[in-house]
């Protein structure tokens, strides 16, 4: 019985476990190596003298959604069923580094949720690089410079994150997963700065937002101010005397902050959803979700026409969300998001009538839900 033991035998019995774990663990490793080969090997045969057929896609997110699902179904404890996938999460990034580091873009500057979002998503084996747009995120994928990109798309306060809507509508490229992150804010100070010596709060917009009602109630007097992100806030925080930053625990780490208040946000489930953006399309997990872009004539019942075949079908809609057509053309440009993946074949008779029905019609990929 392991209480009847003493701290030496447990600890001894904790030291054959690890090494176990690791030995298994470099097993793990060298099929990850093993599968690299395979796939080189498939390129290669596929295309001509000596030549790849084209890019070898060494991340598979669709095989990632279900190893960790799996993980979280057959988890007995004690430990949660997330918490043993985030271990998971981290041996696959770094099974996936030895076939092949990614280069992930994501909205900077470090610190930001964005950036805790693609190490959440991707684990921290891969490279993350910070991007001072939304639109370079973009261009950084469609270039090939960066595998992926992680941006935000929506935030339960504060609504939908038009600018990454935009950017599909030109955009070559597709959505291979999303993230979502419970935004957790904090009022944050360069070390040892008492509570009377802050003058200015700053913070991104949407954060300020989500925090109005407890800054109203408990800094009245003190001036805001909207900056471009909350890392930005964080930086200024760490560097200018008297300002306080509204911002995640990253940035208070990353700048060695104090928290003044923790968790100020004024909605307690207050939670921002990212969409990763790659160059391929994503073969079906099993739990997908896809999204894309139809736009309509303006006639009268227009949008009950789009939206008809979904309650025929019986697929549950996620999103629906409207932008304002960027060409005399369209009327209407809507971004529609569902269950189901394209390969589906309930989804492939929806998508065959929008198509006939709609003036512009453009899938943006299926992509695991998100497991984490
Ligand atoms: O199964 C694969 O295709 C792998 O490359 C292995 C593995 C893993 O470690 O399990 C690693 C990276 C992929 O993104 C998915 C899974």
């Amino acid at each position: 019985m392991t209480d009847t033991r003493d701290l030496n035998q447990v600890r001894a019995d904790i030291d054959a476990i690890d090494q176990d774990i690791q030995a298994l663990i470099k097993r793990r490793a060298e099929c990850a190596q093993r599968v690299a080969e395979i796939k080189l090997a498939e390129i290669l045969a596929a295309g001509e003298s000596g030549e790849p057929a084209g890019e070898v896609v060494y991340y598979r997110p669709e095989r990632e959604a279900q190893v960790l699902q799996r993980i979280i179904d057959r988890n007995q404890g004690p430990l949660a069923g997330e918490a043993v996938a985030h271990i998971f999460r981290e041996i696959m990034s770094a099974c996936l580094a030895l076939e092949r580091p990614l280069q992930v873009a994501y909205l900077g500057p470090e610190g930001t949720f964005t950036q805790a979002a693609a190490l959440k998503h991707f684990g921290h084996a891969a490279i993350c690089v910070a991007q001072n747009t939304i639109d370079t995120v973009f261009a950084q994928v469609a270039s090939g410079d960066c595998n992926y990109g992680v941006v935000p798309v929506e935030n339960s306060t504060e609504g939908m994150v038009s600018h990454t809507l935009d950017n599909f509508m030109d955009s070559p490229l597709k959505i291979s997963g999303e993230v979502e992150m419970r935004i957790v804010h904090h009022l944050l100070v360069a070390k040892h700065t008492p509570a009377q010596a802050i003058t200015r709060i700053c913070a991104h917009q949407q954060a300020l937002a989500q925090c109005r009602n407890w800054l109203d109630l408990h800094w009245p007097l003190v001036e805001r101010e909207a900056v471009s992100s909350n890392g930005e806030a964080a930086r200024m925080a760490a560097t200018i005397p008297g300002v306080a930053a509204v911002a995640g625990d990253m940035a208070a780490e990353l700048y060695h902050l104090d928290k003044l208040a923790e968790h100020i946000e004024d909605y307690p489930d207050n939670t921002t959803r990212f969409l990763v953006v790659g160059r391929e399309e994503v073969p079906p997990s099993g739990r997908d979700k896809t999204s894309l872009i139809v736009s309509s004539r303006n006639k009268p019942g227009a949008l009950f026409t789009l939206l008809d075949p979904f309650r025929r079908a019986g697929v549950s809609l996620t999103r629906i969300d409207t932008r304002p057509s960027r060409t005399e053309k369209w009327a209407y440009v809507f971004f529609i998001e569902f269950e189901g993946h394209m390969q589906d074949e309930n989804v492939r008779g929806i998508v065959g009538e929008l198509e006939e029905q709609s003036i512009l019609f453009k899938p943006l990929g299926s992509y695991p839900r998100a497991v984490l």
